[in-house]
C-alpha cells in the first residue's frame, strides 16, 4: 500500500503473460489512482512481490513458467505474503479455477472477459476490505492482550444464558484464578449448570436487564472455592443486541475491608456491642416497622451509679474491664424472650458512650414487660463483678420511654429515656423510672435554676447568714457558722439545700465556695476590729470543694488577703466527704492542717459514725446531727446515742457541738451530758452580720434575734 505521504492510493503488481492485458489493466488501475508493477509470469510475480512489497496482486491463472495458482501458493508461504490481497484472473465460467484459487489462498477473483470499467473499483474495494481486516486483526490482538493482562475472568453469554466464550484470568499466581471454573465446564453450558440456582437466576436476570437497557450492571455473589467462602463481582456489559460480556473479579479482600470499616463505624471498640450510631439506625428501623405494623416498643436507658468513682479510685483499666463485663451481663440478661420478634437481636443492645447503655424492646404488649426487663437488668448489675481480684459492687439507674406514648421520633424517645434515667438517679439511684411529660417540666426548671445560679455570683445575689455557736459552760458566743443564701430575682430566697446540690453537680460550688470562704473570713476580721473579740468562723466545705486540688491554695489566699488567724477558721466536712477516698483525703487533710485551720465533722451520726476512722483524721470537733437532738429529751434512744457520742468524742479529745437545739430542755440535757457547744434556733437563728455585731457589742453576749 502507498505510504501515508503518497498521493497514490496503492501499488498493484499485475502478473500476466499477455502484454496487452497488462497494459489495459495498468491503464484501468491508473484511472482510480493506483500504481502498477508488471510481471510476465508467476516466477517473476513472486520475485517482484518480495522485492517491491505491492499492496495488492492481480494474478492471471494461466501463465508460462509458473502459473497463477503456484505463484499464489508461493506468495502465501512467504511470511509477509499472508495478509496481502491477491485477486486471481480466471477464465470465464471456470468454476474449478475459482475453487482452486480460493484453495491456494486467493482473496477474490475476476473472470474473463474482464469488465474493464469496474476493474479499478473492484481492486479498490478489495484493498479497502483487506485494510479493514488488517485493522480488525490488530484490534482483536489488542483486545486479547488487554484481556490477558487483566486478572479478571471474562466470559460471553448469549441472550439465553449459554456461555459462548470463557477465559479464566490469573488472579493468584500459581493457583490460577480463584473465581474461574475450568473453561470446558463453561463453554456451551447454561449458567444454571455452572452456578448454584440462586446465583444463576440473578445472573440471567441482570443479563436481560443489560440487554434491554444497554447499561452496565453488576452481580455480587458468594461461592465456596478451595474450601473458603469468596465474594465475587461480575460486571456485565452488552456487546450487541443479544450478547453480554462479563468480567468476574474476586472482591473478598474489599468485602473484608468494608466489613472492618463497618465494624469500626458501628461497633463500640471497647465492648464489641453496637455503638450510638448503630443503635440510632436500629431505632429508626424499629420506629418505621412499629408505625407501619401498629406496634409498640420501649427504649431503656441505663447508666451505672458511681461509675466515675470506680474509674477514679481503681483506675481506668478496671473501669474499662467493668464496662466489658457489664455489656456481657446485659447481653445475657436481655437475650431470652424480651426480643422475641426479631431475627437479629444483637443490635438491640448498645453502648452510647461512657457508662451509658441502651436496650430496645420491640413488640411491647404491656408496659410491665419493659419494667420487668429493667428489674432484671438492675438485679444483674447488683451481683458483684470480680475484676483483677477486686470485687466491685455497682448499681444501675434506668429510664424508660415508650413508643408511641412518649414520642414518635428517635431523638425524643432517646432523650426522654435519658430524662427518666436522671429522674431515677435523683430518686436515690438503683431505680427504674418510666418517662412522664412532667419530668421534662422538672428538668426545665432545674436547667433554669442552673442558668440563674451561673449568674448569681456575678450579680451579687448570694449573701451569708451567721448562726451563733454558744459555749455551754459560759453561755458565751464563741463562734458562728456561715450559711449561704441566694436571693433569686424571681423566686425570692432559695434555700442552700436546693441550690448547693445543683452547684455541686455543675461544679459551680468551687467558685461559690471560694466566695463564701473569703466573705466569711472578711466578716470575722471585721468583727475583730469592731468588737475587739475573736469569733471562730465555721465554713461548710462540700465534697467537690474538698477534692479540688486548689483547695489549700484557696484557703491560704483567703486567710492571707483578709488577715484572719488560721486558728479562727474551722472547715466543716461531712463524714461522707472524708470516707470517699481515704488516701487522697489524708493528703488534703495534711495540707489543711499545715495551714493551721481547724476541721470539724458535720452531721455526725447520719453516715458511717466511725470514731476509729475519725481518730486517724485528727479533727477538732464533732457536730451531732440535729436529727438526734430534735427528739430530746423524750426520745430515750436518741438521748442514749447523744450521750455515747459525747463520751466517745471526749475520749478522743474532741470538742462536741450539738446542732439544732430548739428548746431549753434540750439545752439542759446536753449540758448534763457534758456537751461543749450548742447551736440552734433556741440560741440564735442564722442572722445577718449586723445582728451578730449588735450581740458582740453588748457587754454580755446574748443570743441574737431570729432572722428570716
Ligand atoms: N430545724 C432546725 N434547723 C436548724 C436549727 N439551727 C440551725 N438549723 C439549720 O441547720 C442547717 C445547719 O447547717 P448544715 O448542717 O451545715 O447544713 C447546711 C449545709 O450542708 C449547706 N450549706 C449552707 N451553706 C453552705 C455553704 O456556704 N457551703 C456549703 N458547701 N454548704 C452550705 O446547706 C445546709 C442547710 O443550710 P440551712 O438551710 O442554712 O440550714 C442550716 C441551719 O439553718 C434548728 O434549731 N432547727
Amino acid at each position: 500500500m502507498a505510504s501515508p505521504n503518497s498521493t497514490k492510493r496503492g501499488v498493484v503488481l499485475v502478473a500476466d503473460d499477455d502484454p496487452v492485458m497488462r497494459l489495459l489493466m495498468l491503464e484501468m488501475l491508473g484511472q482510480v489512482g493506483l500504481d502498477g508493477i508488471e510481471a510476465e509470469d508467476g516466477a517473476q510475480a513472486v520475485a517482484y512481490f518480495q522485492s517491491m512489497s505491492p499492496d495488492l496482486i492481480l494474478l492471471d491463472v494461466e501463465m508460462p513458467n509458473m502459473d497463477g495458482f503456484s505463484a499464489c501458493r508461493e506468495i502465501r508461504r512467504i511470511e509477509t505474503g499472508a495478509p496481502v490481497p491477491i485477486i486471481m484472473v480466471t477464465g470465464g465460467d471456470d468454476i474449478e479455477a475459482v475453487t482452486n484459487a480460493y484453495e491456494v489462498g486467493a482473496t477474490d477473483f475476476v473472470s474473463k472477459p474482464i469488465n474493464w470499467p469496474i476493474l479499478g473499483h473492484r481492486v479498490l474495494y478489495v484493498l479497502r476490505a483487506s485494510d479493514a481486516i488488517v485493522r480488525l486483526r490488530a484490534a482483536d490482538a489488542h483486545n486479547r492482550a488487554v484481556l490477558a493482562a487483566i486478572p479478571d475472568t471474562f466470559f460471553r453469554l448469549n441472550r439465553d444464558g449459554f456461555y459462548l466464550d470463557y477465559e479464566p484470568g490469573h488472579e493468584r499466581p500459581g493457583h490460577g484464578n480463584i473465581s474461574a471454573f475450568p473453561m470446558e465446564a463453561c463453554i456451551g453450558k447454561h449458567v444454571t449448570e455452572v452456578f448454584p440456582r440462586d446465583i444463576a437466576e440473578r445472573l440471567v436476570e441482570q443479563m436481560r436487564a443489560v440487554l434491554d437497557t444497554q447499561h452496565i450492571r453488576s452481580v455480587d455473589y458468594e461461592l465456596v472455592r478451595f474450601g473458603a467462602v469468596h465474594h465475587f463481582e461480575a460486571r456485565l456489559v452488552a456487546t450487541g443486541a443479544s450478547e453480554v460480556l462479563g468480567l468476574v473479579r474476586d472482591i473478598s479482600e474489599r468485602k473484608r475491608t468494608e466489613e472492618q470499616i463497618r465494624r469500626l463505624a458501628y461497633c463500640d471498640s471497647l465492648t464489641g456491642i453496637p455503638n450510638r450510631q448503630a443503635f440510632l439506625e436500629t431505632l429508626e428501623r424499629e420506629l418505621h416497622r412499629s408505625k407501619t405494623g401498629n406496634k409498640k416498643f420501649a427504649v431503656l436507658f441505663m447508666d451505672l451509679d458511681a461509675f466515675k468513682r470506680i474509674n477514679d479510685t481503681l483506675g481506668h483499666n478496671v473501669g474499662d474491664s467493668l464496662l466489658k463485663v457489664v455489656s456481657e451481663r446485659l447481653r445475657e440478661t436481655i437475650r431470652p424472650s424480651d426480643l422475641v420478634a426479631r431475627g437479629d437481636q444483637s443490635h438491640n443492645l448498645a453502648r452510647l458512650g461512657g457508662d451509658e447503655f441502651t436496650i430496645l424492646i420491640p413488640d411491647l404488649e404491656r408496659v410491665d414487660h419493659a419494667l420487668n426487663v429493667a428489674q432484671r437488668v438492675k438485679e444483674a448489675m447488683r451481683r458483684p463483678f470480680l475484676i483483677d481480684g477486686n470485687e466491685i459492687f455497682v448499681t444501675a439507674s434506668i429510664g424508660i420511654s415508650l413508643f408511641p406514648e412518649d414520642g414518635d421520633d428517635c431523638d425524643s424517645l432517646l432523650k426522654f429515656a435519658d430524662t427518666a434515667m436522671y429522674h431515677a438517679k435523683n430518686c436515690g439511684k438503683n431505680n427504674a423510672k418510666l418517662y412522664s411529660s412532667s419530668l421534662t417540666m422538672q428538668i426545665m426548671s432545674h436547667v433554669k435554676l442552673e442558668v440563674g445560679l451561673r449568674k448569681a455570683l456575678k450579680n451579687q445575689e448570694l449573701y451569708l447568714l451567721y448562726q451563733p455557736q454558744i459555749e455551754v459552760r459560759t453561755g458565751e458566743i464563741v463562734g458562728v457558722e456561715a450559711l449561704v443564701r441566694w436571693r433569686h430575682p424571681e423566686r425570692g430566697i432559695v434555700s442552700p439545700t436546693e441550690f448547693i446540690p445543683l452547684a455541686e453537680e455543675t461544679g459551680l460550688i468551687v467558685p461559690i465556695g471560694e466566695w463564701v470562704l473569703r466573705t466569711a473570713c472578711n466578716q470575722a476580721m471585721a468583727w475583730h476590729r469592731i468588737a475587739r473579740r475573736s469569733l471562730r468562723m465555721a465554713v461548710n466545705l462540700s465534697a467537690k470543694q474538698f477534692k479540688d486540688e486548689n483547695l489549700s491554695q484557696i484557703v491560704i489566699s483567703a486567710l492571707h488577703d483578709t488577715g484572719l488567724d488560721p486558728k479562727m477558721l474551722e472547715l466543716e466536712l461531712t463524714e461522707g466527704t472524708l470516707m470517699d477516698d481515704a488516701r487522697a483525703t489524708m493528703a488534703t487533710l495534711e495540707q489543711l492542717r499545715a495551714i493551721g485551720v481547724y476541721l470539724s465533722i458535720d452531721d455526725f451520726g447520719t453516715g458511717y459514725s466511725s470514731m476509729n476512722y475519725l481518730k486517724r483524721f485528727d479533727v477538732r470537733a464533732l457536730k451531732i446531727d440535729k436529727s438526734f437532738i430534735c427528739g430530746l429529751p423524750q426520745d430515750t434512744e436518741n438521748a442514749a446515742i447523744t450521750r455515747a457520742i459525747i463520751a466517745m468524742a471526749h475520749g478522743l479529745k474532741m470538742v462536741v457541738v450539738a446542732e439544732g437545739v430548739e428548746t431549753d430542755e434540750q439545752l439542759l440535757m446536753l449540758q448534763e451530758y457534758g456537751c461543749d457547744m450548742v447551736q440552734g434556733f433556741y440560741l440564735g437563728h442564722p442572722s445577718p452580720h449586723e445582728a451578730i455585731t449588735q450581740i458582740l457589742l453588748q457587754p454580755c453576749a446574748a443570743a441574737p434575734a431570729p432572722a428570716k
